[in-house]
């Protein structure tokens, strides 16, 4: 089960996110209470080992202003959000880095991998990095084809069920592994870590 660990803004984050064995860790270059900007994110990537991928995340922000903040960041994948057309992710191939297409599951029903040009898809709740969680058991019947993450809502408490209910090629998680908005908890990281990849 690859996990990525999203809306990071300290070492102390980064730190424990690597230590428990993420598989991914997100920075949120766009509007969040999370938001990082890219000279951080920079220092922040630096501290990241090579097999852990590092992504930026975005919602609808023009591709030159993505393109132009990923290079300063140092990243080495991006995330989008919001209802963008095949032609967004055409746009920003020459990055040469893996694409994530994320979107409200609502939106995306019957969608698969790869479907506007994506690396990767991730179903989302409704509004990105709330907590809220939606009803993953939607997806049984019908999962996506390809590699997609499954987000909204998770937490150490509730990942499991969730992976056994939608079947998702990984897991994305924020506000499950806080104490507050935008302030990660180390413990949660790890409980979070260890109750995906055992599920
Ligand atoms: O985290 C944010 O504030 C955010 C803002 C705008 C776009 C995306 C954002 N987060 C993206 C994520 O990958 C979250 O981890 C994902 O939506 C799940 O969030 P949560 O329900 O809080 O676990």
């Amino acid at each position: 089960m690859f996990v990525k660990i999203c809306g990071l803004s300290t070492a102390a984050d980064v730190a424990a996110a690597v230590a428990a064995g993420a598989d991914a860790v997100g920075f949120v270059l766009t509007e969040s209470p999370r938001r990082v900007d890219p000279g951080l994110a920079r220092d922040l990537v630096a501290a990241v080992p090579e097999n852990v991928l590092t992504v930026a995340v975005f919602r609808e922000e023009p591709a030159e202003y993505v393109r132009a903040a990923v290079q300063a960041a140092g990243v080495r994948a991006v995330q989008l959000h919001g209802n963008h057309p095949a032609a967004a992710f055409a746009e920003l191939s020459d990055l040469g880095l893996p694409l994530i297409r994320a979107t409200s599951a609502a939106k995306a029903a019957g969608a698969d991998c790869g479907d506007l040009g994506e690396d990767l898809l991730l179903l989302d709740a409704p509004v990105p990095g709330a907590g809220e969680p939606w009803d993953w058991t939607e997806l049984g019947a019908k999962p996506p084809a390809g590699k997609w993450l499954l987000a909204g809502g998770l937490n150490p408490a509730n990942v499991g069920a969730a992976i056994a209910a939608a079947s998702p090629w990984g897991v994305d998680v924020s506000s499950g592994v806080e104490v507050r908005r935008g302030v990660k908890d180390p413990a949660l990281i790890t409980a979070f870590l260890r109750a995906a990849k055992s599920a």
